[in-house]
């Protein structure tokens, strides 16, 4: 043993003729946050869930505290030290927050009669989420009350209940917004404290070299190198990341704001309850307008109502022609794509093929006639997308359920700007993906934009907002709190101020 709380030793794991990991060797230590950074499908979150619990490997063999550790579910991994917060959703929408929490456990509730006390349970899970730092969630509240960064927060109370001795987490800066991010850090940086190990996934390359005291690359499902801190060099990490050097340019070279004159899409006060109160958003064509704030300031609200998911008390969303905009399918009629946050939820069908999910939105592009399908003409149009931006997969039958979280993305990418979409509303749409597909993204639309299509970018990362937006509006209260022009300028503090 050295020293090391966990060892993976030689471990190779095969999914049909993918090979997600090659003979990984991984030690982890006590007091240790221990970053892991790749490409989008270098095996980050298969190593961890292989630790974790929740699947197994092809060879190898783990120890955990000296001693062989082969966990037979999460359920299982958790109860014996090692917590894992998953990538995308890892609760479940229809029962409360404490049912969440206590899943597998709800027999410590029961009473004589055998009969749950919901009380208790409910007052145990509401102490969890304020033993996190989180006083405004209740055990008894349903799960679908909550938006996206809540749920991700019940479930990290879920693990951290738990006191692991490691705790693992998978990309989950995205899905919180920057006072969700604050309290997460926090949180691993006690336990590192306290003399546990916490495995740190992320895209962020500041974010993890902020956070992490050591930093293992993965790439291709081979392990490249671990860089302990004094050792920590963005362009050396880059470099090991996508084995070549990145070049050309991030987000936008120009700092000057710009659009054409004619409105592509506007939203004309807008109110529904605490979400929206009285927004008015106005998009021109070759505009990207940015977005942004904490994540319950209405700003994923916002992008919902302008592609017609939400229902709306008052107000409304009308083309730059002047119709009104009252579905998701008059949406797509005018040619307007709309990427969710909830990606697995909203934007996806997992257990339908890429071609399936790539195809569903563009049938005018390769139906002939507009109506008949050809086997052939749809093959090309969706492996055209998957080339464009380079989804891992095998083929373009496989099952999106199956993809790394980073390909899921690209797959709803592909799917909009496949179609044609003249106006994109996008919702996190860099979440969860490597910098060298974002660095292609970020090109992707400033050619759109110059094609004349507007584009609202709604993101919680800060950088990509300044970096790629004409015009900034920053959401607070479900309102427009301040709107910033594109500016060399402007930076993080600028803008944070008018969030909070
Ligand atoms: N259940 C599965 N079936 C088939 N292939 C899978 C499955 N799970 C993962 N893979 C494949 O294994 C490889 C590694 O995936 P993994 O999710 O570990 O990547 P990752 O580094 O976490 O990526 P990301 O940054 O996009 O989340 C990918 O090629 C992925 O498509």
């Amino acid at each position: 043993m050295s020293g090391a709380i966990l060892e993976m030793k030689n471990i190779s794991k095969n999914f049909g003729s993918v090979i997600a990991l090659k003979n990984v060797n991984l030690e982890v230590y006590p007091g240790e946050i221990r970053g892991l950074i790749g490409e989008n499908g270098s095996g980050k979150s298969t190593i961890s869930s292989i630790a974790a619990g929740m699947q197994k490997a092809t060879v190898g063999e783990m120890f955990f505290k000296g001693k062989s550790w082969e966990p037979t579910s999460m359920i299982d991994a958790l109860q014996h030290g090692i917590g894992m917060v998953v990538q995308e959703s890892g609760t479940i929408g229809g029962v409360t927050v404490a049912e969440n929490i206590f899943l597998a456990e709800l027999g410590q509730f029961k009473n004589r009669l055998g009969l749950i006390n919901k009380r208790q349970m409910n007052a145990k899970a509401t102490e969890a989420m304020k033993a996190i730092g989180v006083d405004y969630v209740t055990g008894d509240m349903p799960m679908v009350s909550l938006d996206f960064q809540t749920r991700k927060l019940v479930e990290i109370a879920k693990v951290i209940m738990k006191n692991p001795e490691i705790l693992v987490i998978d990309e989950t800066s995205t899905a919180l917004s920057q006072d969700g991010r604050l309290l997460m850090y926090k949180l691993i940086k006690k336990l590192r404290d306290d003399g546990k190990a916490v495995i740190f996934i992320s895209h962020d390359l500041e974010e993890i070299m902020e956070v992490c005291d050591t930093l293992t690359v993965l790439r291709d499902g081979n392990l490249i190198r671990t860089f302990k801190k004094e050792d920590f060099d963005a362009d050396a990490i880059r470099t090991s990341m996508i084995g070549r050097e990145l070049e050309g340019d991030y987000y936008r070279s120009d700092f000057i704001p710009s659009s054409q004159q004619e409105t592509a899409l506007e939203a004309k006060n807008l109110c529904c309850g605490e979400q929206l109160k009285d927004v008015s958003v106005t998009l021109k064509k070759g505009e990207i307008v940015g977005v942004g704030g904490l994540s319950s300031c209405g700003m994923h609200a916002l992008g919902k109502a302008m592609f017609g998911a939400l229902a709306l008390e008052s107000g409304n969303v009308l083309t730059g022609e002047g119709e009104a905009i009252t579905t998701p399918h008059m949406a797509i009629e005018k040619k307007i794509g709309y990427v969710s946050k909830d990606r697995d939820v909203e934007s996806l069908c997992l257990s339908a093929s890429i071609k399936d999910n790539i195809a569903i939105a563009g049938m005018e592009q390769f139906a002939v006639g507009g109506h008949l399908i050809t086997n052939a003409n749809e093959k090309k149009y969706v492996r055209k997308q998957i080339q464009d931006l380079s989804i891992k997969c095998s083929d373009e039958n496989q099952l999106t359920g199956q993809l790394s979280g980073g390909n899921k993305q690209k797959v709803v990418f592909g799917k909009w700007i496949g179609c044609g979409s003249e106006i994109l509303i996008l919702d996190c749409p860099t979440r969860g993906v490597d910098i060298g597909v974002k660095q292609a993204m970020y090109q992707l639309m400033i050619q759109l934009k110059k094609e004349g299509r507007a584009i609202l970018l709604i993101s919680e990362e800060l950088p990509e907002l300044l970096g790629m937006s004409d015009r900034i509006l920053i959401m607070k209260d479900g309102q427009i709190s301040h709107e910033f022009m594109r500016s060399e300028n402007l930076t993080d503090a600028d803008v944070i101020g008018y969030m909070i």
